[in-house]
Order: C-alpha cells, then structure tokens, then sequence
C-alpha cells in the first residue's frame, strides 16, 4: 500500500489575480501522525489543504499525498482523502443517512449495498438512531457529526480538517475533540488539522505547525508531549500548559500577538 503521508516541498502558490498566498511552504505529515497547522486568518491555511486534496494545483514545488498521486487504491474508487470543512455542508433537502451515503453512492453503491457502512459510520458517530433525521432537526454538533460520518464513511486513510468545530460551543467543540481523538486512534488516520486556537492544537496534535502571516510559510514547529491520554488530565496538567505557553510564544514572535486565555 502506498504511503499515507503528505509531503509539500518548496511548495508556492500564487493566484490568477497575483496574490501570493503561500511561499516556500515545506511539510511532512507521517502516515497515521496527527498535525496541526495554527495561522491567522488569510495566511493560507485552507490553501495548503487544498493543495494537499489535489484541489488546486501548486504554482511551484512539490506535493506528495494519495489524492495527488495515482493511487491503485483510488483507481479502484476508495476515497483516500476525506476533507471536513468548518461548515458540516449537508444536502438540507436529504436525511442523515442519504448524506452519509452521498459519497457511497458517488462510487456506484445502491442504498442497500452502502446501509451497512452507512449505520456503522452513524452509529460511531452517535447518529444511530437518527439516521432519517434531516439537517434542520439536528444541533450543530450533530450537523458536524453528520459530516464526519460522511467523510469517514469511505474509510479514507487521510482526513484534512479545516476548522470543524470553530462554529461549536465549548461544550461540544470539547466533546467533539474526544471523539476525534477516538476516531483517530481506531482508523490510524494521517490527520492535518487547521485551527486558530493554541489550546485546540496542543490538546489534539502530535505536533503544531505555525504559519506566518500572508504570504504564508511554516515558521515554528512544536513537538507536543505524548501524554498517557488526551483526555480532562492531561488538559488540566503541567506538560499541556507548558505546550500552551510554548506554541503561544511561537505565534506571538511570528505575529506580534497572542491569543487569550482559555
Ligand atoms: N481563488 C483565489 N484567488 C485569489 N486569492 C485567493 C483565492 N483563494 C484564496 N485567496 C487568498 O489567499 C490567501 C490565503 O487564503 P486561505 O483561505 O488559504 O487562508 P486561511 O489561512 O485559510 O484563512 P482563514 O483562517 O480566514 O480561513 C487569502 O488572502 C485569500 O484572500
């Protein structure tokens, strides 16, 4: 099987318009390694996911993933990479399980072939028993979590995340979060996770990227301390903080601010 890492090298992109949004951009993502990419707003973080989809194309440099490589597992319509966006995105006029099965029936399955992985997607996201509900029956964090089961409904090996939970309150962010966690750990995903929180960062990642302001490159890196669990403990202990401190120092020299406490 081929390599489920990213890997941008030297990577720019300039735009039609001139504008250049990222310069010399170079990333390694291991197979299975959780990333987060920290930013302000319009440095180009959205930019280096849709670059790493295949989305776009870069204007020089190199870019490495399964979705821009000819992947013999792609060829054979399994989706390699899933992208969650910060809104979940849902077809409002489909129930759950007709937008779970969206990607399913892209692929050429019938409703009956794709209800096994579509229920098993659902109820792993807590959506069992909702599976007829429509988008405008469903809380934001059930909407998001509508939208995960549909992006991991495919099984894909990457998962991009642009922002998923900035829209949801702390409660459910934080639930959310857990679940991720969890999620990664039973698929060992490649996850690249775009945030503006430090503290989201740090609780989520093996590592955090921070990216300068327009035009976009990587400026600091922060390996996080692995911690026995990611869970209330660790946010709550020493190593956590002082990742905090440290990754809130980076940001701080890359742009002359710093985000304020949780
Ligand atoms: N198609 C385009 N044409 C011209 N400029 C673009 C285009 N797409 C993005 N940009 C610009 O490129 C820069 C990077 O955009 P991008 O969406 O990657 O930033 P971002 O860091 O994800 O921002 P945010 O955190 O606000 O979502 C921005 O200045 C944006 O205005």
């Amino acid at each position: 099987m081929s390599d489920a890492g990213l890997h941008l090298h030297g990577v720019h992109k300039r735009h039609p318009n001139g504008l250049l949004a990222l310069q010399d951009v170079t990333l390694d993502v291991a197979p299975g390694e959780f990333v987060a990419l920290l930013g302000p707003s319009g440095c180009g973080k959205s930019t280096v996911l849709r670059l790493a989809a295949g989305l776009e194309a870069a204007s020089d440099g190199r870019v490495d993933t399964p979705a821009t490589r000819a992947d013999p597992r792609a060829q054979a319509g399994a989706a390699e990479t899933a992208f969650v966006f910060q809104e979940p995105t849902l077809m409002p006029w489909a129930c759950c399980f007709d937008n779970v099965w969206l990607p399913l029936r892209l692929a050429g399955r019938s409703r009956a072939q794709a209800e096994p992985d579509v229920m098993r997607e659902l109820r792993a996201v807590g959506l069992g028993d909702f599976a007829g509900a429509y988008p405008h029956e469903l809380s934001g964090g059930m909407r998001m979590r509508a939208s995960i089961a549909r992006a991991l409904v495919t099984r894909p090996r990457v998962l991009l995340m642009d922002e998923p939970f900035a829209a949801l309150d702390e409660f459910t962010r934080q639930k959310l979060n857990a679940d991720l966690l969890a999620w990664w750990a039973a698929h060992r995903l490649t996850v690249l996770f775009v945030t503006h929180s430090v503290y989201e960062a740090v609780f989520l990642s093996q590592r955090v990227l921070v990216m300068s302001g327009r035009p976009g490159r990587i400026v600091a890196e922060h390996r996080v301390p692995e911690p026995a669990a990611r869970d209330a403990a660790w946010r709550n202990g020493a190593d956590y903080v002082r990742a905090c401190a440290a990754v809130s120092a980076a940001v701080e020299a890359a742009h002359g601010t710093q985000e304020a406490a949780p």
